[in-house]
């Protein structure tokens, strides 16, 4: 049943986990998707995601599968996706439009731009939706629904081919931001990938300590759980968003030192009156965002 005026007869895609798995889940939802092709590397994966009616048919083979969409999202780890464009761009058929859900923008169009044809279209994309779980299992369809996904269109990118995707985010339930892919590496860089590298460093610097002789990490309560969820993430999805956006990333990293290098002096000197206010100022624009 079609719900939507907006529809994609044939969909492609190429690495069904919990970015792709997700979008096919919500397309179909909302009645917006005919055929929906899972393309991957493992077998039990495509076979899970089949199973969970996330996808119609499955292929290990990405030029077949994507030869006749309409539509091609590329879900795949960041490292990955020019690989995969480059093996399908010479056989997609005309006025096929490809996009794409990686964490990092500007390596990506750097890296894909060069192997478009002019009958096929690259809208950069970036849902900015997840979880610290992966593969077709994760997947669910209401992921993106009252979330953001931001575009990164160049000079090269079609009218057509953009409003085509930002319609297939909104029909996800996403509200669509358009900015260049540089802005976009700088804001993820600072909302995302940062918070992941201190969670990631914290659970080592904690899980590490060994003036005892027992894991300390099992005293942890709430706050410590709450604040280390994401370390659980896929170390080699974090592995390639370092890899790719590391000037951004390496920025906030030093601002973040020079936060916590300002908090251990005022810790180690006792100004009560200067941590107060520190956590004051840093409470209310937490609370802000709740
Ligand atoms: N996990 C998250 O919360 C978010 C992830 N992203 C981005 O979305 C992309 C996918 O991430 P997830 O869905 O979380 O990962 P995932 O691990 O759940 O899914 C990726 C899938 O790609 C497949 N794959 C890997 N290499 C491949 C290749 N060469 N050809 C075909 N398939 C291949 C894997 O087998 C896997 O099934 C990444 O680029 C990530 O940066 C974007 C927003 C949120
Ligand atoms: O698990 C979480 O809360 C996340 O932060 C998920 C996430 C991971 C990577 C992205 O590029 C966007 C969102």
């Amino acid at each position: 049943m079609t719900n939507t005026d907006f529809f994609i007869p044939r969909l492609a895609i190429v690495g069904v986990g919990l970015i792709g798995g997700s979008l096919a889940l919500a397309l179909r939802q909302a009645g917006a998707v005919g055929e929906v092709i899972g393309i991957g590397r493992g077998l039990a994966n495509l076979e899970k995601a089949l199973e969970l009616g996330i996808v119609d048919e499955i292929t290990q083979d990405v030029v077949a599968g994507t030869r006749e969409a309409d539509v091609v999202f590329l879900a795949t780890p960041v490292c990955k996706l020019g690989e995969v464009a480059a093996a399908i761009i010479p056989s997609l058929k005309d006025g096929a439009v490809v996009t794409d859900g990686g964490s990092v923008k500007a390596s990506v169009i750097a890296e894909i731009e060069p192997l478009l044809r002019p009958e096929v279209s690259f809208v950069p994309g970036h849902p900015i939706a997840g979880t610290e779980q992966s593969g077709a299992e994760a997947a669910f369809a209401s992921l993106y629904r009252n979330r953001r996904c931001i575009l990164t269109p160049t000079a090269r990118t079609s009218g057509e081919a953009l409003e085509l995707v930002q319609r297939m985010w909104q029909t996800s339930g996403s509200e669509v931001v358009v900015m260049e892919a540089e802005k976009h590496d700088r804001i993820l860089a600072a909302i995302s990938h940062l918070p992941h590298m201190v969670a990631y460093s914290l659970v080592n610097a904690v899980g590490s300590y060994d003036r005892y002789e027992e894991n300390i990490l099992e005293y942890s309560a709430g706050g410590f759980r709450d604040f280390t969820r994401i370390a659980s993430s896929d170390p080699s999805m974090w592995r390639d968003i370092a890899l790719t956006n590391p000037e951004a990333l390496i920025e906030m990293m030093e601002r973040f030192e020079c936060f916590f290098a300002e908090l251990k002096e005022d810790v180690r000197s006792g100004k009560g009156e200067r941590l107060y206010e520190f956590f004051q100022r840093s409470k209310e624009l937490r609370d802000n965002i709740l």
